[in-house]
């Protein structure tokens, strides 16, 4: 059993009574008027700005100097149900597949070539508990431009011609989910129809150096990532100027990677050429940090076509077994049957 400082319960559980509004910019218990269907805006905020500009790379070539933006965002006002829904989302071990790197994943939405049928009692307005996990949404993907059924589940020679469906199930984004997409979209002005969720359950959690550079989410990808829970270091450093042939590269001493701390609350939209040019990681905290508490990870992305929805599932769904925060620790879940 972990204790309750390890646990997400710790963060979003009963917030300290003694805490008084404006000692503490994490005080929980206060929100404002806002409900589910209500579009926050970013008046709210009441963390700290820290805005990080990055610096021109060594080289001094303008093509590689690269746009990420962190500020705060509202989700201290993110009323507690919602927090506990997305506490409550079902999610996938990843230790087992990344033990350098151990972490819990999952991954909702459809990239842009397709969509959910629009007022599919089935699928509109589902609670997390509620969400078909494994199940296949078998005749709710449609064609984004046709609008006719794409088939999903099953092996890519199954297709009949001219209809490419997919391996994957796509699942739509959770309610509680969405809201906080089309928040970020308003904020951003960028679109949105991929949420990753990264669960880290303590400090002992990760995940190393890379950067999502996928060509499915095209050449200058917009990322919103944000922070929920634990206060953990984001660090982002360049990666290898490239050399020419018969060019050496060992005069270019690294730099010291940037070091972001998140806290909960945080957004960071990753844009223009950062994913080209930057790598950023969660390392792992030692020492009494490593029991600083779980932290929740939400990321909103753009895929632009079906190998990035097979690509998304694959990676943070897969075939494994499937687990669930029940009060104090993720525990193995099963797919309630359907009614
Ligand atoms: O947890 C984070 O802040 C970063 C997650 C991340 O980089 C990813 O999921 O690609
Ligand atoms: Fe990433």
């Amino acid at each position: 059993m972990m204790s309750r400082k390890r646990t997400i319960d710790a963060y979003f559980g009963i917030p300290n009574p003694k805490k008084t509004r404006g000692s503490d910019p994490q005080i929980r218990d206060e929100k404002p008027e806002c409900s589910a269907n209500t579009t926050i805006t970013g008046s709210n905020v009441i963390e700290t700005v820290k805005t990080t500009s990055v610096p021109s790379v060594p080289d001094g070539d303008p093509t590689r100097h690269s746009t990420h933006e962190s500020y705060p965002f509202p989700i201290p006002y993110l009323p507690r149900a919602l927090e506990a829904e997305i506490a409550g989302l079902p999610a996938r071990d990843a230790r087992k597949t990344h033990i350098r790197t151990p972490r819990w994943t999952t991954v909702f939405g459809l990239d842009e070539t397709a969509r959910f049928q629009a007022n599919n009692p089935a699928i509109s307005g589902l609670k997390v508990d509620t969400m078909p996990f494994k199940e296949t949404s078998k005749g709710k993907v449609v064609d984004a431009r046709t609008g006719r059924p794409v088939p999903v589940g099953q092996p890519a020679t199954n297709n009949t011609p001219g209809q490419k469906g997919y391996k994957a199930i796509p699942r739509p984004i959770p309610h509680c989910l969405d809201v906080l997409r089309r928040s970020a979209e308003a904020a951003t002005g960028c679109s949105f129809n991929f949420c990753l969720v990264n669960y880290y359950a303590s400090g002992a959690d990760s995940i190393s150096f890379h950067s999502d550079d996928e060509r499915f989410l095209g050449s200058l990808p917009a990322i919103a990532s944000f922070s929920l829970g634990a206060r953990r270091d984001f660090l982002m450093k360049h990666k290898p100027p490239k050399s020419k042939p018969g060019e050496s590269t060992s005069d270019t001493t690294p730099k010291p990677p940037l070091k972001i701390p998140l806290g909960s609350g945080d957004m960071v939209l990753m844009r223009g050429q950062t994913q080209a040019n930057w790598l950023h990681s969660i390392p792992k905290r030692s020492g009494k940090n490593e029991l600083d508490g779980g932290r929740i990870n939400i990321t909103f992305r753009q895929a632009l076509v079906k190998g990035g929805t097979e690509n998304y599932y694959q990676y943070n769904v897969g075939n494994g077994p499937v687990y669930k925060w029940n009060a104090a620790e993720m525990k193995p879940w099963t797919q309630p049957p359907s009614p």
